[in-house]
């Protein structure tokens, strides 16, 4: 497998011209930071999650997002719903499986949405990705806590299991396929002092996924530009900020301020950590 040519501004450019519909079924904790995001990227947002409407959205959109992360068993039922209309559609579809391994419930409520539904991204923090893999893993509440040395061969297995992209987040993101893993090297420590930013993530890869045609390469340019974000709203460059109630608007305004920063190419910031035959 070649590796895959990522160029952050000419993906930013596409998301930017498509303006995709994206249907997030997400978590009410974050769910207006979802939307932004969305919106701030150049999606067009709606957070449709009735059962009785949500398979007609989702037929109509370029993407979708399953963020189980307060799901009812309302949110389960209209999850399973969204996720097998997009499925049915060719919608990318990207599932983040908030709090997997920290409660029986969200592990069999992961378990359908990686396995009823076909995701194309698994997009989660390093615990819950571990958790999926049924490898050892710490998820105290929705927050990754322990160390994960083997996060990038526990990504490739677990993209060979749900046969999907997935994005393992963490201090240092890894993108896997079933056969090959990259580290992402980009973002900031303050990043992980916000609430929601591992959500902003999930729909800014599905937000890419909606406008690129590839599944790989939309997550790894997404993941890219989402930690440039994070770091040049560290660095001041959308405002100061005093602590990091300030810091995720700043964040925010980077988002959607980021066509006018130019970006690192692919190849600076990813490399390829694992090989090995699919
Ligand atoms: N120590 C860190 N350094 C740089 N980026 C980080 C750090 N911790 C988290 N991030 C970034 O913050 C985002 C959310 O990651 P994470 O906190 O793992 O997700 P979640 O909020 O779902 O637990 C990711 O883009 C990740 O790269
Ligand atoms: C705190 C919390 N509880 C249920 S969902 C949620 C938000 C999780 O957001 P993120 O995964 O981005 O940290
Ligand atoms: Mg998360």
């Amino acid at each position: 497998m070649s590796d895959p040519t990522v160029d952050p501004d000419e993906a930013l450019s596409t998301v930017r011209r498509e303006q995709p519909l994206v249907n997030s079924l997400t978590n009410a904790v974050t769910v207006n930071d979802v939307a932004n995001a969305t919106l701030y990227w150049g999606g067009l947002p709606v957070m449709s999650d009735d059962e009785r409407e949500v398979a007609d959205m989702v037929a109509g959109a370029q993407a979708c997002l399953l963020n189980m992360g307060t799901v009812s068993e309302a949110g389960e039922a209209a999850m399973v719903a969204a996720g097998e209309a997009a499925n049915e559609n060719g919608v990318p579809l990207v599932v983040d499986p908030v709090g997997v391994g920290a409660t029986p419930t969200r592990d069999r409520v992961a378990e359908r949405l990686v396995s009823e539904v076909r995701p194309d991204v698994i997009n989660g923090n390093y615990g819950e990705i571990s958790a999926i893999a049924g490898a050892d893993s710490e998820v105290r509440g929705v927050e990754s806590v322990g160390e994960y040395a083997d996060i990038a061969e526990t990504a490739v297995a677990v993209a060979r299991q749900a046969d999907a992209v997935v994005v393992a987040s963490g201090e240092t993101d890894v993108v896997a396929t079933d056969e090959a893993a990259f580290e992402v090297r980009a973002g900031h420590p303050m990043m992980a002092e916000v609430v929601g930013t591992g959500c902003m993530q999930g729909v800014t890869v599905a937000t890419f996924a909606g406008a690129m045609d590839d599944a790989l390469t939309a997550a790894l340019a997404g993941t890219l530009a989402f930690g440039v974000a994070g770091e040049a709203a560290a660095d001041g460059q959308f405002g100061e900020y005093a602590g990091p109630a300030s810091y995720k608007i700043a964040f925010l305004d980077a988002i959607a301020g980021l066509g006018g920063v130019d970006l690192p190419d692919g190849d600076e910031r990813i490399e390829r950590v694992v090989e090995t035959e699919a």
